[in-house]
């Protein structure tokens, strides 16, 4: 075996131990890199190039030759070629033969092809061993060491020797080979690039809507409703106390969202009759992005938290206290403490104030390093908290407005069948600011939209 590396990186080469000899089709930006990297690591690397000549940016200590010369000098050779380019590795079948090809190969679209890209180069070849690997790490992240976000490697193979071969190589580099079975998984090794977030396309999309959809809703109804009837401006609404209507009801309606796949999936296999038969393709999308779902939720109810709080410094606020006390003074009205109301208010608050802890405590118990100390009953157990905490968050939240409020009365029926079905989430839909305690005749009014 040929030792070329040893002057360019003494300090990674250890002397006792000879490294084996990689080889690497293709000069490219792919190539180019984890040569890079594998030299660092002390292997011995020669590139195959259809020009070996004017191959230029080598790393120092490579060797470059022509494809059929490079083949010759490994038995493991990497194939960092476009998959489109493949064609002349039929000319080298009998050189391949036995060898271990390693597929790193990417493509533009999802299942481009029909068949993944290692399978078609084991056609090629048929008499070599072919592996899929390192397609998931990009020649950047190896140039620049910048692999902390994505160490592993998704490996696959059908001849196990030639596997466990590669992930010694890919243990050896400093990464984390994750074996992925017979060369069967390398369609889905090879999509996974691909895949910009795939499991938060969804709930984002999901959330732009309902975020787009309930801003315009509550702009008409608190804004252009008020300036059309009686020539109101309150434009300045758009800035915190819509927004705080908006965020709450996203995220009860997605936090419903993560409940409901599950419900709808237990119908389905009650009215099947079997749990061994595959959901719809959007049902099984829907359930695993459940979690995304959550997490996105918990975002929105951490904006309404924020946005809560600074409720008492705005200037809207501050005036409509101010000015209630100075009416109440000028016309010498009394307004008797009311334990009551002050227990309901309280309780309300902290009900919120729980239930958002809460809440963060399932974010948290979702997270796999946390959910894997966690059991299934112990996740349950703090899921049916939140739940339990949000309805009566919306019960006390309904008493003390009907109680703040006799008007309110009046459409209790109507109230009631929103309480039965959405308790929590009607009761933001209704009123999430502070204008519960002195715009009750503008509810009564807007209630009836529900
Ligand atoms: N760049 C990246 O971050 C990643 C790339 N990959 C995969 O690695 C492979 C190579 O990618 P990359 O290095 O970026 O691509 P480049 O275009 O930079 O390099 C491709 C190399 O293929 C060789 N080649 C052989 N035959 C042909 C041909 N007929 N036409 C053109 N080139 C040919 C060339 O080397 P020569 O001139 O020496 O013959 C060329 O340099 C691809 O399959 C890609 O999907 C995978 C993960 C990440
Ligand atoms: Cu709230």
């Amino acid at each position: 075996m040929e030792k070329t590396s040893t002057d360019a990186f003494p300090f990674t080469m250890n002397s006792s131990e000879k490294q084996e000899t990689i080889c690497i089709f293709g000069t490219g930006d792919f190539g180019r890199s984890l040569a890079l990297k594998m030299l660092q690591c002390g292997y011995s690397i020669v590139f195959g190039s259809r020009n070996p000549q004017k191959s230029s940016l080598l790393p120092n200590g490579a060797e470059v030759l022509s494809y059929s010369e490079a083949a010759r000098k490994s038995d493991i050779i990497i194939i960092a070629v476009h998959r489109e380019h493949y064609g002349f590795l039929t000319e080298l079948t009998e050189v391949l033969k036995g060898k271990t090809l390693v597929d790193i190969s990417n493509n533009l679209k999802i299942n481009q092809y029909p068949e993944s890209n290692a399978e078609y180069l084991a056609q090629l070849v048929p008499g070599a061993h072919v592996v899929k690997a390192f397609n998931t790490i990009s020649a950047w992240a190896l140039q620049s060491g910048a692999l902390d976000a994505n160490r592993q490697v998704f490996v696959c193979g059908n001849d196990s020797k030639a596997k466990q071969r590669v992930m010694d190589i890919v243990r050896t580099l400093g990464l984390t080979p994750l074996d992925q079975g017979s060369l069967m998984a390398a369609k889905e090794i090879e999509n996974y690039p691909l895949q910009l977030f795939p499991m938060w396309k969804f709930p984002f999309y999901l959330s732009a809507f309902l975020c787009v959809f309930f801003f315009f809703y509550c702009v008409i109804r608190d804004v252009i409703y008020p300036y059309v009837n009686s020539g109101k401006d309150s434009t300045f609404r758009m800035a915190i106390s819509i927004p705080n209507r908006v965020f709450p009801i996203a995220a009860l309606t997605l936090l419903a969202l993560v409940y409901l796949p599950g419900v709808i999936a237990a119908i389905l296999q009650l009215y099947r009759g079997t749990k061994y038969r595959r959901f719809p393709d959007w049902l099984d999308h829907w359930m695993l992005c459940r979690k995304q779902l959550g997490l996105v939720a918990l975002g929105f109810a951490s904006l309404h938290v924020l946005y809560t709080l600074v409720i008492p410094i705005r200037y809207y606020v501050r005036w409509t206290m101010k000015n209630r006390t100075i009416t109440q003074a000028t016309a010498k009205r009394e307004d008797p403490f009311s334990t009551s109301t002050a227990w309901l208010s309280d309780s309300y608050v902290a009900l919120g104030i729980l239930g958002f802890f809460l809440f963060v405590l399932l974010g948290i118990t979702s997270l796999p390093s946390v959910s894997n100390t966690v059991n299934w009953r112990e996740f349950r157990f703090v899921q049916i908290f939140i739940m339990l905490l949000h309805f009566h968050r919306s019960v006390t939240k309904i008493a003390s407005e009907t109680r703040s409020s006799p008007k309110m009365l009046n459409s209790g029926t109507k109230r009631h069948c929103i309480i039965v079905s959405f308790p929590s989430w009607a009761s933001h839909a209704k009123t999430a600011d502070y204008s519960w305690s002195h715009r009750c005749e503008y509810r009564v009014k807007s209630t009836n939209n529900y």
